[in-house]
């Protein structure tokens, strides 16, 4: 799996966001992109998901000498970001069952639990999500992004409101994630900036 990004650029109306962004992150690596406040770091990975549209450039995952469908890419896609919206009135395991089971994927009870024990919430996968804290809800996206096993991960701000607990798992599943594919990062946490094999800086 390799990503590649070719003279990508963005923008809202009249106001351009990002210019001529180029990299290319090979299976294994993390790209961290830091940056103030309205740099744009969302806004790429929404255009690295395919949730969005780049003003010009492109954006091509590959596979060997195949280059992949933009229409696959929700399959390939993990994404955990702090304005992802999960059920308030479902449990968590029930959140993870429904979006399992829109996606087609066959997966036991058992598995859900396992991926509930991986995120912290072993003991809160029946409590309904109203009654989560905003760290708890967190590591509930992480058990959602990861349900498909997918190549490639996107976290945006992806240690904001966990505690030290919740840190040292979200640096467990980036580890993993190593073995599995590709991570990108968005993050103002200079602490987070550790994680990076290619670091991009927005302004
Ligand atoms: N849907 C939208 N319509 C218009 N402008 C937008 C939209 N989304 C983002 N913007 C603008 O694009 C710029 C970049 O926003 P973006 O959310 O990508 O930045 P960011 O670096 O992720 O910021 P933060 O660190 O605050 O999360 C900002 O000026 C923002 O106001």
């Amino acid at each position: 799996m390799q990503l590649r990004v070719t003279q990508l650029s963005a923008s809202y109306g009249i106001r351009t966001i990002l210019r001529g962004i180029s990299f290319e992150l090979q299976r294994g690596e993390v790209l961290v992109v830091s940056g103030p406040n309205g740099s744009g770091k969302s806004t790429l990975l929404r255009i690295l998901a395919g949730l969005q549209m780049p003003a010009s450039g492109s954006v091509s995952y590959t596979v060997g000498d195949h280059q992949l469908d933009p229409r696959d890419m929700r399959h390939l896609i993990g994404w955990v970001a702090p304005d992802l919206s999960l059920y308030r009135e479902l449990s968590g395991i029930e959140n993870l069952r429904f979006f399992a089971d829109v996606r087609g994927l066959a997966i036991s009870d058992a598995e859900l639990h396992d991926l509930l024990r991986r995120v912290g919430l072993g003991e809160r996968g029946h409590d309904r999500l109203a009654a989560y804290s905003s760290g708890m809800t967190q590591r509930l996206r992480y058990a959602f992004a990861l349900l498909h096993r997918p190549p490639v991960l996107l976290l945006d701000e992806p240690t904001v409101t966990l505690d030290e607990r919740g840190t040292a798992f979200v640096e467990q599943i980036i580890t993993d994630q190593r073995q599995r594919g590709l991570t990108v990062i968005a993050t103002n946490d200079p602490r987070e900036l550790r994680y990076a094999d290619l670091l991009l800086k927005l302004y």
